[in-house]
């Protein structure tokens, strides 16, 4: 089935560029850049990957990226990525990316939009993969900060695959972005967020009516509110669960108990994915056989779950054609 799960082209929708930083790169970057890590090795990193909730890990998450600095350190992170997803068979990844981590820290989006934008086409070139840029806003900051950094993104609203809004969710509802999200339709930039990871199902509904998304990113918590399932159901939205991070961040106590098969008996649209791969235990294959093994789940289910992907990524026609084709051969 491994192998299986490996060939099967497999398109991710949920991915924080940030969040893909091995241990090794940030001690390279960190003695590239001159910056002091509160780690000896590698090994106290990953010591530290042991998350209470979503804030504690964004504490970690927000500590790493500080080696990030230059144009190269964004390149080389996002190669670094697309190279490791290449090898277990993804064929298309949909980055999430926070310019607002970067310039807290006196890094221009010039400066971030430079290296991912090298790094995606490389990964074009030599990998033959596809990329999207999804830019998010930072939930537990000011709605006016987030309204700015989409004005000063100006020269790259054309780059812009969606805006996305991330970060901790609770006390943080999608209605404190009701303005940014509306300048964005204006702009007509599409729009995905989080919601209903930590967040009640009020948050995926507010996402819905409020900030106007084409998909919800986690939306798990959509099962405690049965008329807001039979929603999603009835307008296909689609769900990018990821099912390791819920259980990295104690949404779920053991895969075992992840609600994907009743959100999959609810007849609702999902995807897998791996939002942080670095720090929440795998990637996208990681998170395939993770379900195999605790749902059983036969190939037609995973050829399903890959070609919903597939279906609502940002891609061409002409990329979508070629990769459902490249489903239907891995069959
Ligand atoms: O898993 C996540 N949830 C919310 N915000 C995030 N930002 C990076 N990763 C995450
Ligand atoms: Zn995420």
């Amino acid at each position: 089935m491994r192998d299986f799960l490996k060939r099967l082209p497999k398109v991710e929708l949920h991915l924080h560029i940030e969040g893909s930083l091995e241990p090794e790169l940030m001690f390279a970057l960190a003695r590239r850049n001159g910056v002091e890590l509160p780690f000896a090795s590698v090994e106290e990193v990953r010591a530290a990957y042991d998350f209470q909730d979503l804030p504690s890990f964004l504490e970690l998450y927000y500590r790493g990226m500080s080696v990030l600095k230059r144009a190269e350190d964004f390149h080389d992170l996002a190669m670094d990525y697309f190279r490791r997803a290449h090898a277990e068979g993804v064929v298309h990844v949909e980055m999430h990316f926070d310019p607002q981590a970067h310039l807290a820290r006196g890094i221009e989006l010039d400066v971030v939009m430079e290296g991912l934008s090298l790094a995606r086409r490389e990964a074009e070139r030599e990998l033959g993969m596809s990329t999207a840029l999804i830019m998010a806003f930072l939930r537990d900051r000011p709605a006016d900060e987030a309204m700015k950094v989409l004005e000063s993104a100006a020269p790259y609203w054309e780059m812009l695959d969606a805006v996305g809004l991330d970060s901790a969710e609770r006390g943080h509802p999608p209605s404190k972005f009701t303005e940014v999200f509306q300048r964005a339709k204006m702009l007509g930039i599409p729009r995905v967020a989080h919601a209903g990871e930590e967040g009640p199902p009020d948050y995926i509904r507010e996402a819905l009516d409020l900030l106007d998304v084409c998909r919800v990113d986690h939306g798990v918590r959509c099962l405690e509110d049965p008329d807001l399932v039979a929603r999603l159901r009835d307008e296909a939205i689609v769900l990018t669960v990821c099912p390791l991070s819920n259980v990295r961040l104690k949404v779920v106590e053991r895969i075992e108990d992840h609600p994907l098969p009743q959100l999959l008996d609810a007849g609702l649209r999902l995807t897998i994915n791996s939002d942080d791969p670095a720090y929440f235990g795998g990637g996208m294959l990681d998170n395939f056989v993770a379900c195999h093994d605790a749902f059983g789940w036969s190939k037609e289910t995973f050829i399903q779950l890959a070609g919903t992907a597939i279906e609502d990524a940002f891609m061409s026609d002409a990329r979508r054609l070629e990769l459902h084709r490249q489903l239907a051969e891995s069959a």
